[in-house]
C-alpha cells in the first residue's frame, strides 16, 4: 500500500509550497468536506525510489477554538492516517509558542517526526536551525521549499521511516488476475457494482478486524477471466460506525489506484461530472493506469436525459478520449459484460509487449509522414525506439535535440503508436532521450511479462540447485 506522509505546521510556514515541490502536481486532490473551511490536499511524491502519498493538512494554530477546532479535527485525522509526520516551521519567524503546542500534539501520536525548518534561504544555516534544536528532534532538516532546496534530503530522511512494503514482501508474481480498482465519489454505486459482480460467488471477507481501514482485495472469476477487485469499502464500513471518518477517503482512493492495473471510475449519470471526478481521472492518468469510465444508474433515464449526459461526457472527457465509457446499471446488472470486456481490453493494451524493431519501424513511418518543426534551422532527429516498460506502455525514443520537441508532436507520436498497436484504454508514455545508443539503460526495458518470466526462471534455477 502507498504509505502516507503528512505535512503539519502553523499557517503560512510554507506547507503548500513544500507540497507542490514534493508532488509536482498541477492539480491536487482535494477532499471537499462541508463545514470545513480549510481543505486538505493530497498528491503522490514520485521523486524518491518509493512513492508515497503527501497530505498538506492546512494549518494548525496550536490554540484551537470554533472554526479552528474543526480544522484541527481534520488535521488530527490526517495525523492518524499518516505513518510519518513532517513538522514544518518557519526559520524567519523563529520558534513560536504555537509550534510547541503543535509539537505536543504530534508527539502524542507516537509517530516518527521530521522537523523541516523552512525558508532558510538567505539565512545562515546554523543560526536558522539553532533555535529549533530545543525541540530535541534528531531529524532536523533545513529547507527552502520555494527554491526547491532540501527536498531530496527530506525524502531521504522520510523513506527509512516508512513501514515495509507488504506488496513487495508478498509478491503477486504468480497471480495472473487483473487488478481492478473501483473508485468514485460517495453514492456512485461502487458497493452495488461489486456485489452485483460477485453475485453468488460472493467471497467477501467480511469485517475482518483490523483490516477494515485498508482497501479490500476481492477475487472474482467471470467468463473465464480472473480479477482482483480493489475496493475502498473498508472506509465506508468504518464510516457507518464512526461518523468522524470521512466517507470518501482520498488516501484510500490513491492507494487503490496505485495497487491496481486498471481503474474503473464510477460516476452517477444523474449527477453532473464533478470536478472531483475529473481530478480522479487526471490522477489515474498521471499514475499511468489503464482507465474505464463506468456511467452508472443508466436505468430510469429517458432518451433526452441520456443524450444530454452523453454530450456532457464527450465534452468533458476529450482529454482521455482513448478511455472507453460504458453505460451501466449496477442495480439491474446491465452493461456489466461490456464493462468487463473494456477492462480486459484496457489491461491487454496496458501490458502489451512491444518489440524494438517494430517500434523503430513505426517511429520511422511517423517521422516520414510528419516531422517535428525545425529548431534553429535543425530538425530534431528521432532514430530508434524501444520499449521502456508496461502499464503504462512506455516507448523510449532516442534522437537528437529531443528536448525541443513540442507537446503537440509528442501527442502526434502517441496517437500514431496508439493506432498502430490498437491500444485502447491506457495512457501511453513517450520518453525522449538524446544519444544514439538504444541499449543504454537496457536494464529497464523488460516488460511486466518478461520480468515475470525472468523471475520464474530464476526460481526454477534455484529449485534445481537444491
Ligand atoms: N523565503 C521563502 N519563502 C517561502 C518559502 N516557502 C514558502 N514561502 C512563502 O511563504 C508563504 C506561505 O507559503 P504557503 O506554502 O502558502 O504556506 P502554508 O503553510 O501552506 O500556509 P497555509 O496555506 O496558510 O497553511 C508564501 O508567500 C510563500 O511564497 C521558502 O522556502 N522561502
Ligand atoms: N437506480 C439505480 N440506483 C443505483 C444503481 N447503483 C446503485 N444505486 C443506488 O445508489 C445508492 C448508492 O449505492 P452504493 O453502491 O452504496 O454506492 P457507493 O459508491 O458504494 O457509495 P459509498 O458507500 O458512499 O461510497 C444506493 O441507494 C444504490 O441502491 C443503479 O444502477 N441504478
Amino acid at each position: 500500500m502507498l504509505p502516507v506522509v503528512a505535512l503539519v505546521g502553523r499557517p503560512n510556514v510554507g506547507k503548500s509550497t513544500l507540497f507542490n515541490a514534493l508532488t509536482r502536481s498541477r492539480d491536487a486532490l482535494v477532499a471537499d468536506m462541508p463545514g470545513v473551511t480549510r481543505d486538505r490536499h493530497y498528491g503522490v511524491c514520485h521523486l524518491g525510489p518509493r512513492p508515497f502519498v503527501v497530505v498538506d493538512t492546512g494549518g494548525l494554530s496550536g490554540v484551537e477554538e470554533g472554526i479552528d477546532a474543526l480544522t484541527a479535527q481534520q488535521v488530527r485525522l490526517a495525523i492518524e492516517e499518516a505513518q510519518v509526520l513532517v513538522f514544518v516551521v518557519d526559520a524567519r519567524d523563529g520558534l513560536l509558542p504555537q509550534d510547541q503546542g503543535i509539537l505536543g500534539e504530534l508527539r502524542r501520536s507516537g509517530k516518527p517526526i521530521l522537523l523541516a525548518v523552512n525558508k532558510t534561504d538567505g539565512l545562515e544555516e546554523q543560526d536558522a536551525l539553532g533555535e529549533f534544536a530545543r525541540f530535541g528532534i534528531a531529524a532536523m532538516l533545513p529547507l527552502s521549499a520555494a527554491h526547491n532546496r532540501g527536498t531530496d534530503d527530506l525524502i531521504a530522511a522520510a523513506l527509512p521511516l516508512l513501514p515495509p512494503d507488504e506488496d513487495e514482501s508478498q509478491p503477486h508474481v504468480e497471480d495472473d488476475s487483473i487488478r481492478v480498482a473501483i473508485v468514485g465519489r460517495p453514492n456512485a454505486g461502487k458497493s452495488t457494482l461489486i456485489n452485483r459482480l460477485l453475485g453468488e460467488n460472493r467471497l467477501i471477507v467480511s469485517d475482518v478486524a483490523g483490516t477494515t481501514r485498508d482497501p479490500i482485495r476481492v477475487p472474482l472469476e467471470r467468463d473465464g477471466k480472473r480479477y482482483t477487485l480493489i475496493d475502498t469499502a473498508g472506509v465506508r464500513r468504518r464510516a457507518r460506525i464512526d461518523e468522524g471518518v470521512e466517507k470518501f477517503s482520498v488516501i484510500k482512493t490513491l492507494q487503490s489506484m496505485a495497487a491496481s492495473q486498471v481503474v474503473v471510475l464510477m460516476v452517477d449519470a444523474r449527477e453532473n461530472l464533478a470536478d472531483q471526478d475529473l481530478t480522479l481521472i487526471g490522477h489515474a492518468v498521471e499514475e499511468g493506469r489503464a482507465l474505464v469510465i463506468a456511467v452508472n444508474k443508466w436505468d430510469g433515464m429517458d432518451a433526452y436525459q441520456r443524450e444530454q449526459c452523453q454530450r456532457t461526457l464527450e465534452r468533458k472527457l476529450v482529454f482521455v478520449d482513448w478511455a472507453k465509457t460504458v453505460f451501466i446499471s449496477a442495480l439491474h446488472g446491465s452493461g456489466l459484460r461490456e464493462l468487463m470486456r473494456a477492462v480486459v481490453r484496457a489491461h491487454a493494451s496496458a501490458t502489451l509487449e512491444l518489440g524494438s524493431s517494430d517500434l523503430t519501424r513505426t517511429l520511422e513511418k511517423a517521422y516520414e509522414a510528419y516531422q517535428p518543426p525545425l529548431v534553429r534551422g535543425h530538425a530534431p532527429k528521432l532514430r530508434f525506439a524501444h520499449p521502456g516498460g508496461s502499464n503504462p506502455p512506455t516507448i523510449v525514443i532516442h534522437g537528437s535535440r529531443t528536448k525541443h520537441i513540442a507537446p503537440a508532436y509528442r501527442r502526434y507520436l502517441e496517437n500514431f503508436f496508439r493506432k498502430r498497436y490498437k491500444m485502447e484504454g491506457t495512457p501511453i508514455r513517450i520518453d525522449f532521450r538524446d544519444g544514439d545508443n538504444p541499449f543504454a539503460g537496457r536494464r529497464n526495458v523488460l516488460t511486466e511479462g518478461q520480468q515475470r518470466k525472468r523471475q520464474r526462471m530464476i526460481r526454477e534455477m534455484k529449485r534445481r540447485k537444491k
